[in-house]
């Protein structure tokens, strides 16, 4: 089954992973405190503005996770002291679903003391709370839904869900909380 873009969050962790038909040539980096989505030496130059952009923040104790533009205002807001739910939902609800040929989801997510899941489609807006990991992606599996993939540590999380049985996986990041407050791990494959 391809899912495009889709994340796990949990309790304590939470991962990332690219999948993708139209542009397999990318991979995470680590910028200053951040990981982004970048296109690999090998890419076609392209015009498509959703196909990089920082994947991972983290705030303070919270860590956004995200497959666009829109992580960078959740991070915003949680700096500026918005409860997760509303910083995910003012800002899934600002910039809305993608207005590529398949109305693309976004998808995002908030692991801290308290951590969310959330969505906006052109059918609609759901932000959650989680209490078990709960998977959402851009196609197919686009509403939240409990998951068996675990994600424990960072690297864990990074390499489960890029093994992960859905189709086109290019690159993967996880998330963990710590004593010190987050580590992070990315899998870009081979
Ligand atoms: N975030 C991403 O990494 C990402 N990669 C591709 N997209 C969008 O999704 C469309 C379909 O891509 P694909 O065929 O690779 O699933 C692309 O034209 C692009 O508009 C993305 N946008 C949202 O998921």
């Amino acid at each position: 089954m391809y899912v495009g873009r889709f994340l796990v969050i949990g309790p304590e962790t939470g991962a990332y992973r690219v999948s993708s038909r139209s542009f397999p040539n990318r991979k995470i980096i680590e910028r200053d405190d951040r990981l982004t989505v970048v296109p690999t030496d090998a890419a076609d130059e392209t015009d498509n503005p959703y196909v990089s952009y920082n994947c991972v923040r983290p705030v303070d104790d919270r860590v956004v996770v995200g497959n666009g533009s829109h992580t960078d205002p959740i991070a915003e807001k949680l700096a500026l002291g918005y409860p997760a739910r509303d910083a995910i939902a003012l800002s899934l609800l600002a910039l809305d679903f993608e207005k590529d040929d398949y109305d693309t989801p976004r998808i995002a997510g908030v692991v801290g003391p308290e951590s969310f899941v959330g969505t906006v489609r052109r059918d609609g807006l759901v932000v959650e709370q989680v209490t078990e990991p709960t998977l959402v992606a851009t196609y197919e599996k686009d509403d939240p839904e409990a998951t068996d993939i675990a994600v424990e540590s960072a690297a864990g999380a990074a390499s489960t869900v890029y093994d992960a049985d859905f189709e086109h996986a290019v690159c993967a990041a996880g998330v963990a909380r710590t004593d010190e407050g987050f580590e992070t791990a990315i899998e870009n494959g081979d």
